[in-house]
């Protein structure tokens, strides 16, 4: 088992802060809550300081994804065997713990080269989250969702998620062309606690920023995903994917294009794994109805990066 217990939190960077703030809080129902940087964008879902961090910069890419652990045990040993397996382990200072809200925290590269960082400690805020459609945000031990990464490598990806990092195969999809043998690359899913996948590895053409395909967030009525999509329509936010029910993880969800060029996607309904009779299938569609993506933009991850 792996000592990550969940998805902690997103830190992401944006040119356009202001379509952010019009996008989470405006129409999918995120608190605003207050944090250290000037012009920062803290959002909250539970009684976390802020689940999801969006900062201002000149750019739209993911800054970090953060795995949560249990306690400074969990995280000196996560840090061993990153290290163990040939990876530049570095602590974060009491000033970037402090600008996190959390107690301590090591910060390492994937094999894609994003962003991570272990911590535990997160500290509360004990204040009332009010979100505006009425709904309460699913995370608790089930972490704040999922994110699903691209990467040109992802045989080694995924070996470093399941193997250095102890992520449980949640199974796979078959993407792009099946060759005569049979083989075919695959999105693979990968849990740590009883959510379906709190990790999905995407095989891309080229990984250019963001550096994120998409980050799901899940809510606990069938009506918030419903008022949500009438909002960001008024709002003229983009749908990249219509409603529609996942055959893995059984989430009725859809997925609008944040500014920077990558996906929110917004669910309700998702299933629990029970781990003692769970095995890792394989699906042949991603979804029982609905999810139609043909209206999508082009991801910013699949675009080639400009020099
Ligand atoms: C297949 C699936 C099951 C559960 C999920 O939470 C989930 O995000 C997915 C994959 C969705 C996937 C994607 O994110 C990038 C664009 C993809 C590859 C498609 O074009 C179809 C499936 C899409
Ligand atoms: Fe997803």
């Amino acid at each position: 088992m792996s000592e990550l217990r969940g998805l902690g939190y997103l830190r992401v960077q944006t040119a356009d802060i202001g379509r952010w703030r019009e996008l989470t809080v405006g129409a999918l129902g995120f608190a605003e809550g207050t944090g250290p940087v000037p012009g920062g964008l803290y959002l909250r879902m539970d009684e976390r300081s802020a689940r999801v961090i969006v900062l201002p910069g000149e750019t739209d890419h993911v800054l970090a994804v953060g795995w949560e652990v249990r306690d400074q045990f969990a995280l000196a040993a996560v840090g061993a065997a990153v290290e163990a397996a040939g990876g530049a382990v570095k602590a974060l200072s009491a000033a970037e713990c402090a600008e996190r809200r959390i107690e301590q925290a090591i910060t390492f590269l994937d094999p894609a080269g994003v962003p991570l960082e272990v911590f535990f400690g997160p500290l509360l805020d004990h204040s009332p989250v009010l979100g505006s459609l009425g709904q309460r945000f699913v995370t608790g031990a089930q972490g704040l969702g999922h994110v699903v990464l691209p990467t040109t490598a992802p045989e080694e990806t995924v070996k470093f998620y399941t193997e250095v990092l102890g992520f449980l195969p949640r199974g796979a999809m078959k993407v792009g062309p099946v060759a005569e043998d049979g083989s075919a690359a695959r999105i693979r899913f990968m849990g740590i606690n009883q959510r379906h996948h709190s990790l999905a590895i995407c095989p891309a053409p080229h990984d250019g920023e963001p550096g994120l395909i998409h980050m799901m967030v899940e809510v606990d009525s069938l009506d918030a995903v419903g008022r949500a999509l009438d909002r960001i329509g008024k709002a003229g936010f983009s749908l990249s994917s219509t409603l529609g029910r996942h055959t893995n993880d059984k989430m009725v969800s859809f997925y609008v294009r944040a500014p920077g060029g990558w996906d929110i996607e917004y669910g309700t309904d998702g299933m629990l794994v029970d781990e003692s009779s769970y095995t890792a299938e394989e699906i042949s569609s991603d979804s029982y109805w609905g999810h139609d993506w043909s209206g999508s933009e082009p991801l910013a991850a699949f675009v080639p990066r400009r020099k």
